[in-house]
């Protein structure tokens, strides 16, 4: 055995998919989860307890940025910034096996005296020493503001010869990473922004001649909200980022991924038990999960042999006056997911323009002379069978009695007022904008504690800003006095728990919360989807699924992935009205039906 434990041999191997083949019952695994940077120390604590010391655990994690970072670029001048934690530790891994590899100019700025580094990383930097003084080199570590000084000089003189895989400089960025606790002070900051003016090029360089990896994130964002503390900007964007095990929520946020550069997920070697065991301190809702069959599929199952429409559910769709377009797209949605029935509610100026239209789909008129006699005729029809789901919000307001705001609203809490599943979307949404409260207390008058919430809101970022802005920033600054924009999840947590029902809030990277604190990331937007009613499919999609039974919440994370699905299959030249036309092929796929 070899004396230092940081020597044992080091498993290779970054994130991979496939490991969702062969996931345990409960579906919890690596690669199906997003870890906010305590539970990801509570894993590494664990393991460390569980016979994985930490030294080696930071010579897995170093050991897999060199192999990320030896796949991508040639050998080349190399800068490795260390910071005073365990994300500096990584750093002098880094350096010393880069060293190792036979890369021929390494050096080292670290403005904490290596006498003063403790644990893990203090171990890591004495090996790092003995490795150079072993080979009769220098053993001097250099600050910050020396390393900016060496760069410019070494930029200066490559000018021309830098390529995409040989950069004049690489800078490893293992200032900071999971334990940054207050906003990066102002010499660090500075010394970022110039590497990051340096990486896109300025007047005297092209850009990519410096280039930067960031160990675990960029120094100074935050992993779990993705920005930087107290709103502090982040400086300096990185060509490659390598994070250990599994991502964290800023590596799936937009705004944070756009600053990661290329992503890896290392796998240090951390058991399955150490996951299990942070799930467990995270009872009752769990960890924060990644949108997959594995975590839905079970509340959701294929049509059997021997049942009929009225198993699959009747949706109601409300279908406003003048964009009736939006409403027919829900609704299309809701049928091709499955729903048995649908129905089109529709004032009775519009229906003869568009019950023509209709095929599948059913068409109800209401009168229109009043918003009295439309509210009147609207709650006689939620009264007059048993809906299985409802949709409103697609193209709702427009074309309403005036106030048209003041109308919506009222059909909205007619329909919360019922016990029917509901889907709000769009309009309905927005007809509360300055009322956030009033959608609130009727959200929490029928939602009961403990019963699984009934209504899904799904607005995109503009409307939830609109919509619970105020609210969340009044809830989330209570609760964290100086610590800035909680960021994406937190928001959306905060929102669903304070509406008391499922909000899934829309973008390429959706993320999804339930009222018990229950959250989902849907990373598997293909940007074919942003176009005009996607989201009017997507809230067909969710009431359908509603309509045949699917609880709230297990119905927006499968509508979600349905819905990615089918922009997948379609691909370039996406029109809203193609996604449900895809459904049967994502169907047939997910529950294994042999192709025709
Ligand atoms: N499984 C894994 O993910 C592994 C990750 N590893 C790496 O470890 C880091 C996390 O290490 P940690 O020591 O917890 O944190 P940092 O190195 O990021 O920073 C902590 C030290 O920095 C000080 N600090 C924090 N913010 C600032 C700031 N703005 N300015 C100056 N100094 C700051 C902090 O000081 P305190 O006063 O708050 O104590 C600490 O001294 C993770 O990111 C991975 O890279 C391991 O290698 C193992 C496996
Ligand atoms: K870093």
């Amino acid at each position: 055995m070899p004396s230092d434990p940081s020597a044992h041999p080091v498993p290779a191997g970054s994130y991979a998919t496939s490991r969702l083949s062969h996931v345990p019952d409960n579906g919890l695994d690596w690669a199906t989860v997003v870890l906010r940077c305590a539970q990801m120390a509570q894993a590494d604590a664990w393991a460390m307890a569980h016979g994985q010391p930490g030294v080696v655990l930071m010579e897995r994690a170093g050991a897999g940025v060199v192999q990320a970072l030896t796949a991508r670029w040639l050998p080349c001048p190399v800068w490795v910034w260390c910071g005073p934690g365990n994300n500096g530790g990584d750093g002098w891994v880094i350096a010393r096996l880069l060293e190792a590899a036979g890369w021929p100019q390494v050096s080292v700025a670290c403005d904490s005296p290596i006498e003063s580094l403790q644990g893990d990383a203090a171990h890591h930097a004495q090996r790092w020493r003995q490795a150079r003084l072993s080979r009769a080199a220098s053993a001097d570590v250099h600050t910050l503001d020396q390393a900016l000084q060496a760069i410019a000089v070494q930029r200066a003189h490559a000018q021309g010869r830098s390529g995409p895989h040989s950069p004049a400089v690489l800078v490893v960025d293992a200032l900071f990473g999971a334990g940054l606790s207050r906003p990066l002070d102002e010499k660090v900051h500075a010394a970022l922004a110039q590497l990051a003016t340096w990486r896109t090029g300025d007047a005297t360089s092209t850009p990519g001649c410096v280039q930067v990896v960031a160990v675990d994130v960029p120094s100074g964002l935050h992993g779990d909200t993705a920005h930087g503390l107290a709103d502090q900007t982040v400086p300096c964007p990185a060509d490659l980022t390598v994070t250990f095990m599994a991502p964290k929520p800023a590596h799936m946020l937009m705004h944070g991924r756009a600053l990661m550069g290329d992503l890896v997920v290392h796998d240090i070697g951390l058991p399955l038990a150490a996951l299990q065991a942070v799930a467990a301190q995270a009872q009752p809702v769990g960890l924060w999960r990644r949108n997959t069959p594995v975590v839905w599929g079970h509340a959701w199952q294929a049509p059997r042999r021997g049942g009929h429409k009225y198993h699959r559910g009747h949706v109601l769709v409300w279908s406003g006056p003048r964009m009736p377009g939006a409403s027919r797209l829900a609704a299309r949605a809701a049928a091709r997911i499955g729903a048995g029935l649908v129905t089109l509610a529709m004032t009775r100026t519009a229906w003869p323009h568009l019950a023509g239209h209709l095929m599948s789909a059913m068409a109800h008129p209401l009168a229109d002379e009043s918003a009295d006699a439309l509210c009147a005729d609207w709650r006689a029809l939620l009264a007059s069978r048993r809906w299985n789901a409802i949709v409103l919000g697609p193209g709702a307001m427009l074309g309403l009695p005036e106030p048209q705001a003041d109308t919506l609203r009222t059909l909205v809490l007619d329909a919360l007022a019922t016990e029917v599943p509901l889907v709000l979307d769009a309009d309905a949404l927005m007809a509360f904008e300055g009322h956030p409260q009033l959608l609130c207390q009727a959200l929490n008058d029928r939602h009961r504690e403990g019963a699984p919430p009934s209504v899904v809101l799904t607005p995109h970022e503009g409307e939830f800003n609109r919509l619970f802005g105020d609210l969340v920033r009044a809830e989330a600054g209570q609760a964290q006095a100086t610590a800035g924009d909680p960021g994406k999840f937190e928001r959306t947590r905060l929102s669903a728990a304070m509406a008391g029902a499922v909000v899934l809030h829309k973008g390429a990277d959706t993320v999804l919360a339930a009222p018990d604190g229950r959250v989902m990331l849907h990373d598997d937007a293909p940007p074919w989807l942003s176009t005009g009613g996607s989201g009017d499919v997507l809230a067909g999609f969710i009431a359908g699924l509603m309509a045949q039974g699917v609880d709230a919440w297990h119905a927006a994370c499968g509508a979600a992935w349905v819905h990615g699905q089918c922009g997948h299959r379609f691909g370039p030249g996406l029109l809203a009205d193609d996604l449900p036309e895809q459904v049967p092929g994502v169907l047939r796929r997910l529950w294994g039906v042999p192709p025709q």
